[in-house]
């Protein structure tokens, strides 16, 4: 069988000599040991699935993983498939060979092309191939979300499970020039390889998310996972046990993912860099770790300076392509160490829900990119009126089978109301003359009550936000000024009722 062999050698050999074409293989895996997979094979793998292999290959085999829901087509055994590349045409074409007594294959890809194209093209071909199928990989594959189990053994790591979160910048209602400014943030991110590397940085970002519950801190991470394709890890600060645990979890996220702390101010008592006990046990804290495991040495819970470590130290560079992202419903409890520029490179700030933001919400919910409420409703704002996105959407899937003018007429009423409220709690005092022009206006106070626990007012059959009055010396009093001299004076409601209302 050696004679044979060396015969098919020289044979083969031989036709290479005569034949125009030139053939380069790619095995499956290096060596012959069958253990150390070829990562180029798998580039052609994915770039041929990229280019559509099912489309332009007469037999394919496909395959989906446990629960993926992509399809991935291989060419099969001893199918031929063409391309292009700068003026050249090349031919893959996959071998399966079954191993003699044994039930493996013996896999690879043969690339076929003239003679002259293989000096000319080949090393750059081989990249383009791997590029692309870097993208595809990044773009086709099932992305994850990862938590930490958190059993307290520094080995036990992440669990995953498919990230399908369907909050995208389309669905997210945001001002237009903060998203745009997101996205074009997150776009020289994901771009910028080289230009990390060429400055020296660790190609990673930091993002702080501050603002009240429900204006989209959660929604926005993962539009911005969506966006830019990547894994997202969520990470319970309170099951971490120590720094090193926390430096083991840092290593083992994979490039292209965002890692996520949520609440970060309440996560743990960070702001307590020295080792005396905390006024408080922090809000998430478990009570058996709380005070006590506060007050031992530093190396036995996770500090400030790991959390440090872990943004930006030296084992934040374990990988590349990175986000951290922090969320606090209260920016001004969390170190500022732990947000300063470099660390935390933009922060933004989700609140209540502005008109533009409003609109999205309303195309969303409803499908309306129109209607007459929706000056009133740009004027309540305008006027004050509060509410978080949360807040919108939860009153528009309420109403979401009814008439639109019905959910938009529930989001005046509910803005008016935060309006009221906001006005009933401050105690800003009115100069005499505005209580005086109030007072004259007796008409709203009968129209303006309170019913069964809903705000049903004047203004939203007749909107009052531009109708001030003009004073004596020509000053105007806003509808807002006099909706809160009404309530002052227990005129729109009377304190009993507020009370309940509010
Ligand atoms: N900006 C937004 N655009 C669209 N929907 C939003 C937005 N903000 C909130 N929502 C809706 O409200 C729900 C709660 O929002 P989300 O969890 O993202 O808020 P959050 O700011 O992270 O709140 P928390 O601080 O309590 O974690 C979401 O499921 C989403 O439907």
């Amino acid at each position: 069988s050696r004679l044979l062999r060396l015969l098919h050698g020289w044979w083969e050999g031989l036709k290479d000599f005569y034949s125009p074409n030139s053939y380069v293989e790619i095995p499956e895996f290096n060596g012959y040991c069958g253990v150390d997979m070829n990562e180029l094979y798998r580039s052609v793998q994915l770039y041929l699935n990229s280019l559509h292999a099912a489309v332009h290959s007469r037999r394919v085999s496909v395959s989906r993983a446990k629960n993926s829901s992509h399809l991935s087509y291989t060419l099969a055994p001893d199918q031929t498939m063409e391309d292009t590349f700068v003026g050249a045409r090349l031919w893959w074409t996959h071998n399966v060979d079954s191993v003699p007594d044994s039930l493996e294959e013996k896999r690879s890809f043969t690339l076929k092309m003239k003679k002259p194209d293989r000096t000319r093209i080949l090393s750059d071909y081989l990249d383009h191939v791997a590029h692309c199928a870097e993208e595809y990989d990044s773009r086709s594959r099932d992305r994850k979300l990862y938590t930490n189990n958190g059993h307290g053994s520094h080995d036990c790591g992440w669990t995953a499970v498919p990230f399908r979160h369907p909050a995208t910048f389309s669905t997210l209602a945001l001002d237009p020039e903060l998203m745009d400014a997101i996205k074009a943030d997150l776009e020289s991110f994901g771009q910028g390889k080289e230009f990390y590397h060429r400055v020296g940085r660790a190609w990673k970002r930091g993002y702080l998310l501050h603002g009240p519950p429900g204006t989209g801190k959660s929604s926005l991470i993962a539009a911005m996972a969506n966006y830019l394709h990547y894994d997202v890890y969520d990470m319970e600060l309170t099951k971490v046990t120590d720094n090193s645990e926390l430096r083991a979890l840092l290593i083992q996220t994979t490039n292209k993912s965002i890692i996520v702390i949520e609440d970060i101010d309440c996560s743990l008592d960070l702001t307590n860099r020295l080792s005396k006990p905390p006024a408080a046990p922090p809000r998430r804290l478990e009570s058996r770790r709380s005070v006590e495991s506060l007050m031992e040495a530093d190396d036995s819970r996770v500090t400030l300076s790991g959390l440090l470590n872990f943004t930006d130290g030296l084992w934040s560079c374990c990988g590349e392509e990175r986000i951290i992202v922090f969320t606090t419903n209260h920016k001004d409890n969390v170190d500022p160490a732990l947000i300063r520029s470099g660390r935390m490179d933009m922060h933004i700030l989700l609140s209540t829900c502005g008109f533009p933001a409003f609109k999205c919400l309303a195309f969303n919910y409803l499908g309306i990119e129109e209607h007459d409420l929706f000056s009133i409703i740009e004027q309540s704002i305008q006027a004050g009126g509060a509410l978080t996105p949360a807040e919108i959407s939860e009153i528009l899937i309420k109403h979401k089978h009814q008439d639109h003018y019905l959910a938009l007429k529930a989001v005046v009423s509910a803005l008016h109301l935060s309006i009221v409220t906001t006005f009933a709690q401050s105690d800003e005092p009115f100069e005499e003359e505005e209580e005086e022009v109030a007072a004259s206006n007796k008409g709203e106070e009968q129209n303006a009550v309170v019913d069964n626990g809903e705000v049903v007012d004047v203004f939203v059959n007749n909107p009052p936000v531009n109708d001030s009055c003009v004073t004596k010396n020509s000053r105007s009093l806003t509808w807002q000024r006099r909706v809160r001299y009404l309530i002052k004076t227990k005129r729109l409601c009377e304190q009993r009722r507020l009370n309940h209302l509010l």
